[in-house]
């Protein structure tokens, strides 16, 4: 916005207010309810594509104001049919209002001076059954002007106006006043304390100090000045401040008293949380205090209330009886102990901890619906019909037989492929509470089953400590990462879990703080691993292992589009009005920034997407200059404008409103549609590179090998170069012994191959013996089947050797005999999705691994050719054009 360019017509609708004075500059909602109020807005806000000028001139007893009357105010809403008057600008005379029947005629006195201001959105509310609407409508002050004549018309006035703000070149002359500038200076530090003082309650203050710096003088005070609330005289008051020094100073003395009144309240506030603390501090100082009432022979009533508090909490508990009588006990001897006796504090403590304990209380179950648990499975997941199957499965079977006990789900897949969010689904639908308790990593059993108060730092275990918090004893708690809880000897997490999850045992759990047992046998519990081969067996026993595969690049396009955008918006208060991401990005997010088997990168992605659009419509300046055609929209206007005694509420939005404030209860701008170009410039340059396989492979003596890990399947660069050597093997890439020992067969096994076709390599051959080998393997994520790597490193140094490209659209997977043997390997179904992922075409496998592909989707199969190999020799046919390189 730029008020020095503000040309205003010489005549124009105004809107007589009573209650309000637009400051230029400011920020203002307007709620409109009244019939004739809606109408003007329909016809002429709304139902135009253009923004609209519309304007308000205060209605005041001042002396420097107008008369205008009579005005007709129509009882039942309607526009009533009456004369024109027109009057000078004059001193006017007090309001006076005269009822005839029907109509209400007022006569009243309009300010002379007001401010034109645009109609940056309006919404329209919901329609009521009754056929009524309302309108919201957000207007920004522009600048002022001074009114010649005003005629009255109807429920509505027209003015002959001109502007009263002072030009450019008297601003800048005036900018050269030393008491301008002195007084500049004085506003600028008083509106910094403003925001110092706010600066604790928003968050929004850096933009609010980027204001300060970048906009000119004279708004500023006037904006300033709107953000809090000042009276309406003083409001006219500003209104009237055309010269700079007399509004600089005004905006001094408000922002100053409104400081004040910020300290005064900040002191009120200290002064409740001091009291507040206190009374916090009131359980840990009231041993002491009894100690020095003892000293004094004081009465103890006071600790006497609050043994009886905790008497009655233990009562009313509902522990079992065993367990009464022993915190019974417990809390005997506490009122025997004097405060400062040691064990004292702990025995306080413990005691407060039991009778807090959800030993009987539970939430309400909504009873096991399968019905339920599918449409809330469906409703948060696209896909995974298998999994979802075998969910309403076993629970079909446990509501056939309820004396079965509730499945111990074990979700077992790749990082964010839907594991834990099942888990909340499914508690979801019970209705049960949800405790998340991460397993990874975890090797002290104390974690699990809590240290003795006896020692130091005695705690509840993470079980127990989780159903305290949650207030109910049948929760849904989830052990995350159950294959990451190291090993089943004795006094691990892993030993205490097995007892957890035996429901003849978890009936009395005992927690080594609590020191009773605790029935955990209506808790369900449930976990997630990222693969079976690392969960104890005994564990493994007790669970019902639910497999999830990984997702395909269309997959995960339905996802995205379903799921994860709609989510991401709403997480950001956003919706599709301001950000749309097409199909196309998310592919090119998928391919370029991800390459995962789950969804968590992509989510984060599209997070950082959103994020960064929200943060552009907060620093958005919504102030933006008015547009050219003014005059023709302010005519149009000039005839029907907003009825005075309309049903309005005013807000002034704060100094710091962004669009997305504004549009989240108004009309919405455009929306941001993502692009290439956004992409980069929010996800940065793409960390995978279209083509990447490729490039890679444009030189002899790199493959493609598909490699397990921890984030599943990967394909993985094997490169190889000969160097003037002894004949060494150097390796690198972090590699462990398997793979270098995979390696130093893979090398053997080619030295054998290239000595038996002496002939035709008989100078290939000298040069192996002559020469150091120094093969790489692409890090990324590190290989947990190294074996599986051992056809990549052969179909690498044959490709070396014979100087023969392998083929950029071929993977290999298998592991190999010194002989060449080719035998199966594991993570056959992983593999094959990520050779998919980054669209690799031809997949060799080992025979053996036929019954795999089962697992893999048919479309995901539709779009590679699978090639079973034996032998090695079979392998290096299919990875090079036109067959093995040394037949
Ligand atoms: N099929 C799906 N449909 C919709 N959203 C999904 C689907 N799969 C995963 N998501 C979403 O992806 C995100 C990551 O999923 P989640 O946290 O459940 O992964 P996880 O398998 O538990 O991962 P981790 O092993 O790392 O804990 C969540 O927001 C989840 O809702």
């Amino acid at each position: 916005m730029a008020m020095e360019s503000v040309e205003l017509p010489s005549r124009w609708g105004v809107r007589p207010s009573r209650n309000e004075v637009v400051i230029a500059g400011a920020v203002v909602q307007i709620g409109c309810t009244d019939p004739s109020s809606v109408k003007l807005v329909e016809q002429e806000l709304w139902q135009r594509e253009e923004k609209q000028l519309i304007d308000i001139l205060p209605v005041c007893d001042e002396a420097e104001s107008i008369m205008v009357g009579p005005v007709l105010y129509p009882s039942n809403g309607a526009v009533a049919e009456h004369g024109e008057r027109n009057l000078k600008n004059q001193s006017g005379i007090s309001d006076s209002h005269k009822l005839d029947g029907k109509n209400q005629q007022e006569v009243f006195h309009c300010h002379n001076r007001g401010v034109a201001a645009r109609a940056l959105n309006l919404s329209r509310g919901a329609e009521e059954p009754s056929g009524r609407v309302t309108y919201t409508i957000v207007r920004e002050g522009l600048c002022r002007f001074i009114v010649q004549e005003l005629t009255a018309r109807g429920t509505s006035c027209t003015a002959r106006i001109s502007p009263v703000d002072m030009t450019k070149a008297e601003m800048e002359q005036a900018g050269q006043d030393p008491d301008f500038i002195a007084l500049a200076r004085q506003f600028k530090a008083t509106a910094m304390e403003l925001i110092s003082a706010l600066e604790q309650k928003q968050k929004t203050s850096r933009r609010t100090k980027v204001l300060l710096e970048t906009i000119s003088i004279h708004k500023l005070s006037d904006i300033f000045v709107a953000s809090f609330e000042i009276s309406f005289q003083e409001q006219l008051s500003m209104l009237n401040s055309v010269d700079l020094k007399v509004r600089l100073s005004k905006a001094i003395e408000y922002i100053d008293r409104h400081l004040q009144s910020i300290r005064v309240v900040k002191k009120i506030l200290k002064a409740v949380e001091v009291q507040l603390s206190m009374s916090q501090s009131k359980f840990l100082l009231r041993p002491q205090m009894r100690a020095i009432k003892e000293k004094l022979g004081d009465n103890d009533d006071d600790d006497e209330d609050d043994m009886a508090a905790l008497k009655t909490k233990i009562q009313s508990a509902g522990m079992p009886p065993d367990i009464w009588e022993r915190a019974h006990r417990e809390l005997r001897s506490l009122k025997m102990m004097k405060p400062q006796q040691p064990g004292y504090s702990s025995s306080l403590v413990y005691l407060e901890f039991l009778a807090n304990l959800p030993w009987q209380k539970i939430s309400e179950d909504h009873g096991l619906s399968l019905r339920a648990v599918k449409m809330h499975l469906d409703r948060d997941h696209y896909g995974l019909v298998k999994a979802k199957q075998q969910i309403i499965d076993c629970l079909a079977v446990h509501k056939l037989n309820p004396d079965i006990r509730f499945p111990v789900f074990c979700f077992v897949g790749l990082p964010g492929i839907g594991k834990t969010s099942l888990v909340a689904s499914i508690a979801a639908a019970l209705g049960r509470k949800f405790i998340h308790i991460s397993l990874r990593g975890m090797k002290d059993e104390a974690d699990i089953r809590g240290r003795w108060r006896a020692y130091m730092g005695s705690r509840p275990g993470r079980l127990i400590d989780g159903i305290k918090r949650v207030g109910v004893c049948n929760p849904v708690i989830l052990l995350d990462d159950i294959d990451k809880i190291g090993s089943m000897s004795v006094e691990t997490p892993a030993v205490v879990l097995l007892k957890v999850l035996d429901f003849k045992q978890n009936k009395a759990f005992n927690d080594r703080y609590l020191n009773v047992p605790f029935d955990l046998s209506k808790v369900i519990f449930m976990a997630t691993a990222n693969e079976v081969q690392s969960i104890s067996p005994l564990l493994l026993k007790r669970m019902e292992v639910i497999e999830l595969p990984g997702y395909t690049p269309e997959e995960k396009l339905k996802i995205a589009m379903q799921y994860l955008i709609p989510r991401v918006l709403d997480q950001h208060g956003l919706s599709s009005e301001f950000l749309q991401i097409p199909e196309g990005i998310v592919k090119l997010v998928t391919r370029r920034y991800t390459r995962e088997a789950g969804v968590r990168n992509l989510e984060q992605n599209l997070a950082a997407l959103a994020r960064a659009v929200a943060v552009r419509l907060a620093e958005q300046d919504h102030a933006t200059s008015l547009h050219k055609d003014m005059h023709q929209l302010s005519s149009s206007i000039l005839e029907s404008r907003l009825a005075e005694g309309a049903e309005v509420e005013m807000k002034v939005l704060p100094i710091d409103v962004d669009s997305q404030e504004i549009s989240s209860t108004t009309r919405l701008h455009s929306p941001v549609v993502v692009d290439e170009d956004m992409l980069e410039n929010v996800l940065g340059p793409p960390r995978f590179v279209d083509g990447e396989i490729a490039d890679h492979v444009a030189t002899p003596g790199v493959s493609v090998g598909l490699v397990w890990t921890e984030y599943g399947g990967e394909i993985q660069f094997v490169e190889a170069t000969a160097m003037t050597g002894k004949g060494d093997l150097c390796l690198t890439g972090q590699l462990d012994d398997v793979i270098k020992e995979s390696a130093q067969i893979a090398l053997t096994w080619v030295r054998v191959m290239a000595a038996d076709m002496k002939l035709a390599l008989d100078e290939k051959t000298n040069l192996m013996e002559s020469r150091d080998i120094h093969i790489h393997l692409s890090a990324g994520a590190v290989p947990k089947d190294g074996l599986s790597a051992g056809v990549a490193l052969v179909t690498a140094l044959v490709s070396l050797f014979s100087k023969r490209r392998v083929r950029a659209d071929t993977a290999i997977t298998g592991k190999m005999t010194l002989r060449g043997l080719i035998l199966p390997v594991e993570g056959i179904k992983d593999k094959i999705l990520a050779a998919h992922r980054y669209g690799i075409k031809r997949v060799i496998l080992p025979e053996g691994n036929l019954k795999d592909l089962v697992e893999v989707p048919s479309a995901v199969l539709a779009s590679l050719k699978i090639i079973f190999a034996k032998q090695m020799e079979d392998i290096l046919e299919e990875a090079f054009e036109g067959g093995c390189p040394w037949r």
